[in-house]
């Protein structure tokens, strides 16, 4: 690999863009976008941001964006940043392009996405990766970090050098991981609450400030820790506190949550949930491999996941006309269900 990587965005979307902004100057970057997005970005530039105040804009022609997947046959690197129902289709039109041994690493939440990758791509290096913060949009090409937290990828002789330097540069710190599947997990039952801010309406901060949102939080914690718990799974820790305290934590009331866990409310007061983003566009959401995959694996060793199933089904209905859920209505339908 050359010094300077060659880094295909598989994706152009909050992430995508945040990630190519971040690393655009310290790698070749490629974005693979959408025509509509490509047009935005030819016309403003990209502009990304963070809580911590760094602020860059990337001029629109020193920007490398492709609407066609032939550019992507150079790459050192393939970041993989569409949503999950979209990682077949991409896995199948990378399988005819990229070079053997080519990294490829998803950036998703979900559990499934690399197993998918890894199957249509046998002769690439696909890596599990994870984001922990939140990407907002608050102008068509600007595109800002709302929360803390390094990457992490799963550690392989396949991230060279150059890679990890490209990241480290544009200031994206980066963890790398032995058991990036519990890692997932972990991100999983963080992401339980991906329904409920999409459900509240409201941003991040203010949801997650109300003792009844993280009631409802905490419920579909404590079963989904039933499910990986009968499953065998075990949840890395990603917070100050072991995933199976969190529960406890997120019911306490108000005052002492936000005296214990102030650290958890540091999240920038626009920040919303990327489902919240897919049901403002109308899009589908990805709540089939978040809350629905807790549904399948408990079904898998005989149980149910009734709270989880129902915020399915809740969030599927949201999909075809939006409703505001209010948290104590929300957390007796569950505890109902
Ligand atoms: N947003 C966030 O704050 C965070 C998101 N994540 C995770 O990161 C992943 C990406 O999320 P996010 O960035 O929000 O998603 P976005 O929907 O914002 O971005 C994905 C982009 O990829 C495009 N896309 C999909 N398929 C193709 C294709 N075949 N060719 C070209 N472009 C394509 C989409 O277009 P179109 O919509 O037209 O299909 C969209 O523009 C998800 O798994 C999400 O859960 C993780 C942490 C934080
Ligand atoms: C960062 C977090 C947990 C919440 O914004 C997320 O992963 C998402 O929105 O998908």
């Amino acid at each position: 690999m050359t010094s300077t990587p060659r880094i295909a965005i598989y994706g152009a979307g909050m992430v995508g863009n945040y990630l190519g902004g971040r690393l655009h100057g310290h790698a070749q970057v490629c974005f693979i976008a959408r025509p509509h997005v490509a047009a935005r970005l030819k016309n403003h530039g990209l502009t990304v941001s963070d809580l911590h105040g760094h602020h860059q804009h990337v001029p629109a022609a020193t920007l490398d964006i492709a609407t066609q997947l032939d550019t992507v046959r150079e790459a050192d690197a393939v970041l993989v940043t569409v949503k999950s129902a979209a990682t077949a289709e991409v896995a199948h039109e990378l399988a005819e392009i990229l070079a053997p041994g080519t990294p490829v690493i998803s950036f998703q939440n979900g559990v499934r996405n690399t197993a998918e990758l890894r199957a249509a791509l046998p002769t690439c290096r696909v890596l599990s990766g994870m984001v922990p913060f939140n990407v907002a949009q608050p102008e068509p090409a600007h595109f800002h970090q709302g929360s803390s937290g390094a990457l992490m990828i799963e550690r392989s002789t396949a991230l060279s050098p150059s890679l990890l330097s490209a990241f480290a540069a544009g200031g994206l710190p980066l963890q790398l991981c032995d058991d990036m599947q519990a890692v997932l997990w972990a991100k999983l039952l963080i992401n339980l609450n991906n329904s409920l801010n999409a459900l509240s309406g409201l941003p991040l901060r203010e949801q997650l400030a109300q003792r009844a949102w993280r009631q409802c939080l905490a419920l579909l914690q404590r079963e989904g820790l039933r499910v990986l718990q009968a499953a065998g799974i075990r949840p890395a820790q990603l917070t100050t506190l072991p995933a199976h305290w969190l529960p406890t934590v997120l019911s306490l009331p108000d005052a002492l949550f936000h005296r214990i866990a102030s650290r958890m409310l540091a999240i920038d007061p626009l920040a919303r949930s990327s489902m919240w983003d897919d049901l403002q566009a109308r899009r589908r959401t990805e709540v089939d491999y978040i809350n629905g995959e807790l549904v399948v694996l408990a079904k898998s060793k005989g149980l149910r996941a009734p709270a989880n199933a129902r915020i399915v089904a809740l969030v599927h209905e949201a999909e075809q006309s939006y409703v505001r859920w209010e948290a104590p209505a929300l957390l007796k339908t569950l505890l109902n269900s």
